[in-house]
């Protein structure tokens, strides 16, 4: 993906700040390498998840592990961009990207695998979907980060989805429907609070334009 507005050449991003003061990010650095490596992780997960059809417990616990250290990049690389310095447009448009497309993948993976309702998916993936196009829509203006409740949201889900997706007694069924429950509730209260977010963005930007 192309850095937004405000990018310069060769990959460097004039408008990223560090401790120091204004100085250049390049976008080649550990937190969007991390970043990257999660969006590659998707298909590896999805081979696993798939693998005997989703009935051998060795593959099941291969999957949810493959999922739950993709998570902790996510977690991880965030953490590295602040302290380091290291905040640039590119990491802020691929880090709920490439969170989107783990989340996703695991979410159309159970619904195929007939054990969460496709409905969850559909809800979770449009909200998702929703909120990148309309980062994109008003790329011209600004980025819009991750909010607190987006961080959270995800917190939700991925802690939802390895609660279904770790082989678990049927008898704890209601603990993986509750967490999923909280997860949906928050996908969709934070989408509306992006909706928000991006008008008032865009007005100010309008505004300050003349
Ligand atoms: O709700 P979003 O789209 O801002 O995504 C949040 C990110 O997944 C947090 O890393």
């Amino acid at each position: 993906m192309s850095a937004p507005d405000g990018a310069g050449d060769a990959g460097v991003e004039p408008s990223a700040r560090g401790r120091a003061g204004p100085r250049a990010v390049p976008t080649v650095n550990i937190a969007n390498v991390l970043t990257v490596s999660r969006l590659l992780l998707v298909p590896v997960f999805l081979l696993a998840l798939f693998m005997d059809a989703g009935e051998s417990t060795g593959w099941r616990l291969t999957a949810t592990a493959l999922f739950a250290i993709a998570s902790i990049t996510d977690q991880v690389d965030g953490w590295i961009a602040r302290r380091y310095g290291l905040i640039t447009d590119f990491g802020k448009l691929a880090d709920p990207i490439a969170d989107k497309a783990l989340i996703g993948a695991a979410l159309v993976g159970l619904s195929a695998l007939g054990e969460l309702p496709w409905w969850v998916t559909i809800v979770i993936g449009v909200r998702e979907l929703g909120v990148t196009l309309l980062r994109f829509w008003v790329i011209r203006h600004g980025v819009i980060p991750a909010s607190r409740g987006g961080k959270a949201k995800t917190v939700a889900q991925i802690l939802a989805i390895v609660i279904y997706l770790l082989p678990l007694p049927g008898y704890l069924f209601v603990v993986g429907a509750v967490a999923m429950g909280i997860a949906v509730a928050l996908t969709v209260v934070t989408g509306v609070d992006y909706v928000v977010r991006a008008i008032r963005l865009r007005a100010r930007s309008l505004a300050d334009r003349g």
